[in-house]
């Protein structure tokens, strides 16, 4: 089970892996576990290139296609980087499950709903593309026109006053036509601009949306960093690769068309020899190029290896710091990057030869047209203003021909990247935010009741936590639950505040099965949870009280924070209740920080008050003030504390003894002591003294 957790690691990166995964609840059997299997199991990156070999095969067409133009700017894609999760992040990180990128299929209609509201631009967009390109196609011939005339007053000294004459039509025209080019550019740019913007707006608040109310098994699952790429990289893939799409496409493959009728309009013999040099390009362009797309591709792989460890050192800085572990992950980085360097610079080198190979070959075909061209034109088969026409509209068409092998990438890149993020946006929870049974708030009473219940988190279906488990907590009563460690006192919070369902048996609210109740209005009116460790946004005291009751007055706030002994501390503070906390409250002492949970948690005045070991961070002193905190605080209100530290449930009305999932002792606490077993046996590992009685 843990096997299938952290498959794919090794055991060179075990250290690093284990305190990534530290944050996300690593207990020690399965570290053990983990530890094991990491020495058994060898690496394996290869397998993510497999699903990127029909966007690579695509790719190797548009590459052919770029050569074929002639204009040999090699255009690198990293769609293979984007669709393929970095080594180092497989073997980190293998413990989270990524969605299948197989599973992500585009969802075209759900792109058109995000699409329609903005058909007008749309269209104007199109529109707007298709003169650019129009105008592309007629640029050339009227400057050919215009050749024609100054070649014409080349060889006639004697007219040249006629050549202002003779050139205003065309120039006129050329001028018009560059003034209608430049605008209507600027018009469908802009015009893409705004629906790309719109629709990535729609897209991010719709999958941020999502994100939010997905079970807690779905965070279990996910990266988080795998999460916020979808709202950021993803989101911003599909809007430019959209937007490429629209105005580069339509606007190659209309110029290509165009242009290339006027070339065998203008010469059928040049265009047919043009056509005769195509084929040979082609097989060498699609060869280096395939050749360079994979060292790109290596490079990009270790760039984001390199990257990860930075990424893991700045934001774990304190460990790096307390642990004087500065040098090695320079030294770990220094080596990563490096390698980066040289897949780069052979990169360099392949790009550079290839570039120098097309100027080569294109330089050769302006020459070789200027030479076919050259003959036509003295036997006056041709014009000069033809000739220049020709080669202009080849330009065109090789530059047309070059967006067309980058929109290959983009498309495959938009595509991907939609699927993934429509793929989330779609995904339903099992569990609703909203909607069930809302009590009167003055009728809630607070009796909680667990009925057999029994429950394995998820992603461990085997893993049995909790076996019909019974408890009764009645209303205004303190239940204290304790137990060695990974015996499941969490779990029973984690169940009340409906971040998992049972798997048998039901838990109750004064009499009503916690499923049928709103669970936002469960967790918003009824329950207040403060955990060991609490978490503050990187804003003011203020806010993050007001956070547990968004409409609260200031007074209110301030009230809560009495109740949670916090009030002087803060005032204490030159900005008093305006301090800003730094990012997770780390401008604040823990103490301060849990005190600040607290009053946070009492804004919303709960009938039920969930305390996990919410003072076993804390040293002895800041524990004594937060403890008296939390004894305020719980008057008047039902309360389950689940507490490490026994000195700090002596006072509890019952204090529940756990162990694998079951209950096997209850009483108070001169109650269990007299029993001499479980608890008496906690105890004495606390206190290394069995305690008196
Ligand atoms: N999100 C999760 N997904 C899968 N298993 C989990 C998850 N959270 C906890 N577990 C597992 O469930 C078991 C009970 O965990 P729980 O956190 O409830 O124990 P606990 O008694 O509160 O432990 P501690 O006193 O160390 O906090 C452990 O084996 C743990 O590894």
């Amino acid at each position: 089970m843990n096997a299938l957790l952290f498959h794919n690691c090794n055991l060179r990166n075990f250290g690093r892996l284990k305190s990534v995964l530290s944050p996300y609840r690593t207990k020690n059997s399965n570290l053990l576990h983990f530890k094991r299997h990491c020495t058994n199991t060898s690496t394996n990156s290869s397998k993510c290139l497999d699903s990127t070999k029909g966007a690579s095969l695509i790719q190797k067409i548009g590459i052919g296609l770029s050569i074929s133009g002639g204009l040999f700017s090699f255009s690198l894609y990293n769609n293979n980087v984007v669709l393929c999760k970095s080594r180092i992040s497989q073997n980190r990180l293998a413990g989270y499950r990524t969605m299948s990128d197989k599973d992500a299929k585009f969802d075209w209609q759900k792109f058109w709903s995000y699409l329609e509201p903005h058909t007008w631009y749309l269209l104007a967009a199109i529109l707007g593309t298709l003169i650019v390109a129009i105008l592309n196609i007629q640029i050339p011939r009227m400057m050919g026109e215009v050749i024609n005339v100054v070649a014409k007053y080349s060889n006639d000294l004697a007219g040249h006053n006629k050549f202002f004459q003779d050139m205003k039509i065309p120039a006129f025209k050329l001028i018009i036509m560059y003034i209608a080019q430049s605008t209507f550019t600027f018009f469908y740019i802009f015009m893409l601009s705004k629906i790309g913007e719109n629709v990535a707006l729609k897209m991010r608040t719709d999958l941020f949306n999502s994100i939010l109310k997905q079970d807690i098994a779905f965070f279990d699952e996910q990266r988080t960093g795998e999460l916020v790429n979808r709202l950021t990289a993803d989101i911003q893939d599909f809007k430019s690769s959209f937007k490429q799409i629209i105005s580069g496409g339509l606007r190659a493959v209309t110029q290509i068309l165009g242009c290339a009728a006027s070339l065998i309009i203008i010469s059928p013999h040049m265009t047919f020899i043009t056509l005769l040099c195509v084929p040979s390009v082609i097989a060498a362009g699609t060869f280096i190029g395939s050749k360079l797309r994979n060292t790109s591709r290596t490079a990009q792989n270790q760039i984001e290896k390199a990257t990860a460890i930075a990424d893991e050192a700045i934001s774990n800085i304190r460990t790096v710091r307390a642990f004087a572990m500065e040098d090695q992950e320079n030294e770990l980085f220094r080596k990563e990057a490096e390698t980066a360097m040289v897949y780069n610079e052979q990169l360099g080198f392949g790009i550079g030869l290839f570039q120098a190979g097309t100027n080569l070959f294109l330089n050769g075909m302006v020459l070789s047209t200027l030479y076919m061209g050259g003959y036509l034109l003295s036997t006056n088969q041709l014009s000069a203003g033809d000739l220049m026409a020709y080669l202009m509209a080849t330009q065109t068409i090789q530059r047309s021909l070059a967006q067309i092998s980058l929109l290959f990438g983009s498309v495959i890149r938009g595509l991907s990247a939609g699927s993934r993020v429509f793929q989330y946006i779609n995904l339903e929870p099992n569990m609703r935010l909203r909607g069930g049974v809302v009590l009167p708030t003055e009728e809630i009473k607070g009796e909680i009741q667990f009925k057999n219940v029994t429950f394995s988190y998820p992603t461990r279906p085997d893993q049995k936590i909790l076996h019909k488990f019974n408890l009764m907590i009645s209303s205004g009563k303190t239940v204290a639950i304790v137990g060695s460690s990974g015996n499941g006192k969490s779990t029973i919070v984690a169940l009340l505040e409906r971040f998992y369902d049972t798997d048998g048996g039901i838990i109750t609210l004064d009499g009503h099965d916690l499923k049928s109740l709103d669970p936002s209005w469960l967790r918003g009116n009824v329950l207040g949870l403060i955990s060991q460790e609490p978490v503050l946004f990187g804003t003011t005291i203020l806010e993050n009280i007001r956070y547990g009751k968004p409409d609260a007055s200031d007074e209110q706030v301030e009230e809560a924070a009495k109740l949670a002994n916090a009030h002087n501390f803060i005032k204490g503070f030159p900005d008093a209740y305006n301090t800003i906390v730094g990012e997770r409250g780390i401008a604040l002492s823990g103490g301060q920080k849990q005190r600040v949970a607290i009053a946070r948690a009492l804004l919303k005045n709960p009938s039920v008050l969930l305390l996990d070991e919410a003072t076993s961070a804390l040293d002895t002193e800041s524990e004594k003030v937060v403890q008296t905190a939390l004894e305020q605080a719980a008057k008047g209100r039902t309360v389950l504390v689940i507490a490490h530290r026994l000195s700090t449930i002596q006072n509890a009305d019952i204090i529940v003894v756990l162990h694998k999932g079951r209950i096997v002792e209850m009483g108070t606490h001169e109650e269990l002591k007299n029993l001499k077993g479980y608890y008496w046996a906690l105890n004495f590992q606390q206190h290394e003294d069995p305690p008196a009685g």
